[in-house]
């Protein structure tokens, strides 16, 4: 795999003439975890849509683990949790996770191995044999994590994972993700709202508008824009508050 997961060179995309991602380039190191940033409507979905392939950039170029997007290896190597989830609600959660294994293409062993490993890093284990109409909204986003982990994929691309989820699992959750990167070498790329989320990443890339507003460290940013924390770095750097 190259130095960099992901690639995005003067991507721009308009809906109905309206300018959602402007000329943006961006690159995600392989193996970090890079967080965007930003508030509601800056593009972040749209952006994230475009490098798995979804959604066609009107201009630019996006590569992802050494393909030109689309690509059809990258369903197999892209782990995605999209904002809302995209479950089958008369299915148990465990139904659930064994279908996208098969999917997959998982042989048997791998997929139960794979939904005992995922289902217990969202602590679902206990509630795999209800049906997902009858989960709460965390638990649902809890069974769209295990699903995007299902296929043990080499780049992850969570959009906004852990809304909905209380504080507890939220710092397992973050832990696993760091474990992930650090052991596994996995690629992360994460959209949030929270400041406390942001302080955990390698890179942020802070958007406006579709554009980038600034890039960095955290500790770089906070220190370039003499800021105590994110909110104050948005707003220093021409930002309005997330
Ligand atoms: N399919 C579409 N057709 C028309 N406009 C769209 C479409 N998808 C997104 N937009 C518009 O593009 C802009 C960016 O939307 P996007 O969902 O990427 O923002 P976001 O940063 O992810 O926001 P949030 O944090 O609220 O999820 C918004 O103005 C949105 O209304």
């Amino acid at each position: 795999m190259g130095e960099n997961a992901i690639t995005l060179s003067a991507i721009e995309k308009r809906f109905h003439q309206k300018e959602v991602i402007a000329p943006l380039s961006l690159e995600v190191p392989t193996g970090q975890l890079i967080g965007l940033l930003g508030p509601s409507g800056c593009g972040k979905t749209t952006l994230i849509k475009m490098i798995m392939g979804m959604i066609k950039p009107d201009n630019g170029r996006i590569q992802v683990l050494d393909y030109v997007v689309p690509h059809k290896q990258l369903l197999l190597d892209i782990g995605y949790m999209a904002q809302s989830d995209a479950l089958y609600i008369d299915l148990t959660g465990a139904e659930n996770l064994h279908f996208f294994a098969k999917l997959y293409r998982l042989s048997k062993k791998e997929r139960v191995e794979r939904v005992a490993y995922a289902a217990n890093l969202v602590r679902l284990t206990e509630d795999l044999n209800n049906k997902v109409v009858n989960y709460s909204g965390g638990m649902k986003r809890r069974l769209s994590l295990a699903i995007a982990l299902i296929q043990n994929p080499k780049l992850l691309i969570l959009d906004e994972p852990t809304v909905g989820i209380d504080p507890v699992l939220k710092k397992e959750i973050w832990q696993e993700l760091i474990r992930l990167k650090e052991k596994e070498h996995k690629t992360i790329l994460v959209t949030t709202h929270a400041m406390d989320e942001a302080e955990r990443c390698d890179r942020l890339a802070m958007l406006r508008s579709g554009q980038i507003l600034a890039q960095g460290t955290p500790q770089e940013l906070k220190a370039h824009y003499q800021a105590q924390d994110f909110d104050e770095v948005f707003l220093k750097a021409g930002g309005a508050i997330v």
